[in-house]
């Protein structure tokens, strides 16, 4: 039998060093690996058009560089970058949306784009509620964030661990993208199913991976002033039946005290709480997840194994 092959474009990245700890040791796939000639056009080239699949763990740029080198309409493609999250002739690659539908889909596609890794916090817990009508597609949602600093790269990375760094940093917590223009706020709203944008607000710590997403609610503004358990009822059956993605039960979440970011980190798990007091009228949505995770590596290699029937 021969092995499918597959190509992880952007191999030292923090990205794709880790598909490639997930993807090594595997029998049943074979690696196509550049090392030191991983910049060499020619020889990625090669590899983007030979391999069964391939896996764009670059920049934007570097990423659409990438998909117009390649030829060969059969190569499965999953795109880790922003390039082509909210492009109609890309499948996006988040399998448990719509009930899971949306794995079908990934399937039968060539073309999928990885999803951001706060956009699948922030989508996981609003489709559903938008789909269902409890929350309307027009409602004012505001969305805030805490990533482990992992989420901005290799550049990020030394800026928090090495004070040799150009961008060195003693700020241990920060909030950013100020402009209120992050290049996730798009693919937030089109996949959430908003008519208007959500405002986010992103920030970063000194934790190296890990994810926090929450979006507050006031419920007494929305049409049919909807409870937290209704809420909670809502997210609980769509996701009854995908193992990476849970919903904290009620009792669980109203006991605790705090939650943390780096619960899940190392999985290509979520889990959702919803907080608020019994009939209340407000709730908080969280999502839980490690950005390089769910939030990016872990997807990719979920996807890659829908995408080529692993
Ligand atoms: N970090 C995260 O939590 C997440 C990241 N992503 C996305 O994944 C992608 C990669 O991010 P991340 O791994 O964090 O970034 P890093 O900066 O850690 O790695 C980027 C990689 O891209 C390679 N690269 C850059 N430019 C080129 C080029 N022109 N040609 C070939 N290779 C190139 C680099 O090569 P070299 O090793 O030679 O420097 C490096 O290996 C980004 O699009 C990011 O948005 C998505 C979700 C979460
Ligand atoms: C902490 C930090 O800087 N995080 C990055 C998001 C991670 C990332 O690169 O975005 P993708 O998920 O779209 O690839 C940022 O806000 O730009």
């Amino acid at each position: 039998m021969t092995l499918p092959t597959i190509f992880i474009d952007g191999e030292a990245g923090t990205t794709g060093l880790d598909v490639l700890r997930q993807l090594e040791g595997r029998q049943d796939l074979k690696l196509i690996l550049l090392g030191e000639r991983r910049r060499d056009l020619e020889a990625r080239r090669e590899a983007l058009n030979t391999a069964d699949a391939v896996i764009l763990c670059l920049p934007d740029d570097a990423a659409k560089e990438a998909v117009a080198m390649i030829e060969t309409p059969r190569v499965r493609v999953i795109d880790a970058s922003t390039a082509h999250r909210t492009a109609h002739d890309w499948t996006y690659g988040l399998a448990e949306l719509d009930g899971g539908r949306q794995a079908e889909r990934i399937r039968a596609s060539t073309r999928i784009s990885n999803p951001g890794c706060y956009p699948t916090g922030f989508i996981a817990l609003m489709r559903p509620l938008v789909g269902e009508g409890l929350v309307p597609a027009g409602h004012p949602i505001s969305v805030n964030a805490v990533s482990g600093y992992s989420g901005g790269g290799k550049a990020m990375i030394a800026a928090f661990e090495d004070p040799a760094a150009p961008d060195a940093t003693a700020d241990n917590f920060r909030l950013y993208g100020l402009k209120l223009q992050h290049k996730h706020v798009p693919e937030m709203q089109e996949h959430a199913g908003l008519s208007r944008p959500p405002l986010f607000v992103p920030s970063v710590g000194r934790f190296r991976q890990g994810m926090l997403v929450s979006v507050p609610l006031h419920l007494g503004a929305l049409p049919g002033r909807p409870s937290p358990e209704t809420l909670h009822a809502a997210l609980t059956a769509e996701y009854a039946d995908q193992p990476c993605v849970s919903v904290a039960p009620l009792e669980e979440s109203s006991a605790l005290a705090g939650l943390e970011p780096e619960a899940l980190n190392g999985t290509n798990r979520m889990r959702l709480f919803v907080f608020g007091a019994r009939g209340g009228e407000q709730a908080l949505l969280v999502a839980q997840l490690d950005n390089l995770g769910k939030g990016a590596s872990g997807a990719a290699v979920q996807n890659l194994e829908l995408a080529l029937g692993l």
